[in-house]
């Protein structure tokens, strides 16, 4: 039998370790050491089930529960977000428990109601709204568009935390639960890297959503979100981090993405990459195809500059750069200088037309696109790291 943990008196953890995923969110966001869906049990004179988990581990978050729960049952399910790695379980859970009174926000209704059961009588919340369970009382703050219209997250002044759903998450595997143990940079990286990949298309709502939050003056002794490890000595950390990447704060580095087949696009690459770095940049650079693209997008949110390249292969640019392209374009960045580059045979354009589509992506060309016939010579070498010289010692 699976037993709930205990994270402090009256919080139980009744999640589940998803120890294979390797596809978190599909193509998207693809992890390493696996990913956890996160629930949380309060006992008061009412007990109150924060979210669930994905459906196929459902029968384990039960056990859990029923490791705590002493023969009573569960008074009410606060589902925080509609997506079904927190609420694919809700069902068979609700089945289980069907006396429990069940309040998410208004989105939260449809969206349940579109994916699971049209005629659950769901309880809508909106900012503000408090719900007592005895000793504790709980304060909901909607969260839309962060990620999805439904977000929510809730507060308990007297247990002093904070049930943050996805917001402050991070796919650390861990079974000690707490941040206690772990180095601070990885638990902030690993933020980042989930920040990168699920919320940086919304850092306006985070923004703003962050700034009402910090006027609620919160005594917050915990953060505990639906993915990964709990906050708990780096609770003003994570905060503190979050304010920097909802405005995508920038740290002097460059990050060169490129596709080649026969290195002709990789060399630029490289030389543009110590052109920087003699200009005093942190240069990163990743050939697209062999990269985890959870990396390359962790990676760009604070650069100043991207450079973008790709051979030309049937007058076409690789599908890898064609799909980062795309991909950064749904980010809405704004305030980040772009340049393209890449090699081609006998068809010039491909480069001008990857400058133009990072330029629609949001990126401000800081010079024209590089179009090199086949090999670069010594000279053009040369010429390129004086370019990223110059470029760089502007930025
Ligand atoms: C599969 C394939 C298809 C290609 N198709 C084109 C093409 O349509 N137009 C063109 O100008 N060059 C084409 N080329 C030539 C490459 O663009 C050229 O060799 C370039 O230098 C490759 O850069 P890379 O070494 O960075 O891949 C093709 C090369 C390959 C391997």
């Amino acid at each position: 039998m699976k037993q709930a943990i205990k994270i402090k008196e009256n919080v139980y953890w009744v999640g589940v370790r998803d120890l294979n995923v390797r596809d978190f969110h599909g193509e998207l966001y693809p992890v390493e050491e696996g990913a956890t869906y996160n629930a949380y049990l309060v006992i008061d004179d009412q007990i109150t089930l924060f979210d669930t988990v994905e459906e196929e581990f459902c029968g384990e978050c039960i056990e859990r529960i029923e490791s705590v729960l002493d023969g009573r049952s569960i008074d009410n399910i606060i589902v925080q977000h509609a997506e079904p790695d927190h609420s694919g379980g809700f069902k068979k859970i609700y089945e289980k428990y069907p006396n429990a009174k069940v309040y998410t926000t208004k989105a939260g209704v449809r969206h349940m109601q579109a994916q699971y059961i049209e005629d659950t009588p769901f309880n809508e919340l909106k900012t503000g709204d408090t719900l007592s369970t005895g000793k504790y009382s709980f304060t909901f703050v909607e969260m839309n568009m962060i990620h999805w219209p439904d977000n929510m997250l809730t507060y308990c002044p007297e247990l002093k935390v904070v049930f943050s759903n996805d917001a402050f998450g991070q796919h650390i595997v861990n079974y000690q639960m707490t941040d206690e143990n772990l180095d601070k940079h990885y638990c902030i990286e690993q933020a980042k890297e989930y920040f990168a990949n699920i919320v940086m298309p919304y850092t306006v709502p985070v923004k703003n959503k962050l700034n009402q939050i910090l006027a609620m003056n919160l005594d917050i002794e915990m953060i505990l979100p639906a993915h990964g490890i709990i906050w708990k000595n780096y609770v003003t950390d994570i905060i503190e981090a979050y304010k920097d990447f909802a405005t995508l704060k920038q740290s002097n580095k460059v990050v060169i993405v490129y596709e080649s087949v026969w290195k002709h696009t990789q060399q630029i690459a490289e030389s543009l990459a110590e052109g920087f770095a003699a200009a005093g940049m942190d240069v990163k650079v990743y050939k697209l195809s062999i990269t985890r693209s959870s990396i390359v997008m962790k990676e760009l949110m604070d650069a100043k500059m991207v450079c973008v390249g790709t051979g030309t292969y049937n007058n076409a640019m690789a599908p890898s750069v064609a799909s980062f392209l795309e991909r950064v374009k749904s980010c809405k960045i704004n305030d980040k200088k772009g340049l393209a580059f890449g090699a081609y045979g006998w068809f010039r354009n491909v480069p001008s037309t990857l400058s133009d589509k990072l330029k629609e992506a949001g990126f401000e060309p800081a010079a024209d696109a590089i179009a090199q016939n086949f090999t670069p010579s010594e000279g053009e070498l040369d010429n390129y790291y004086k370019l990223a010289l110059e470029i760089g010692k502007s930025l």
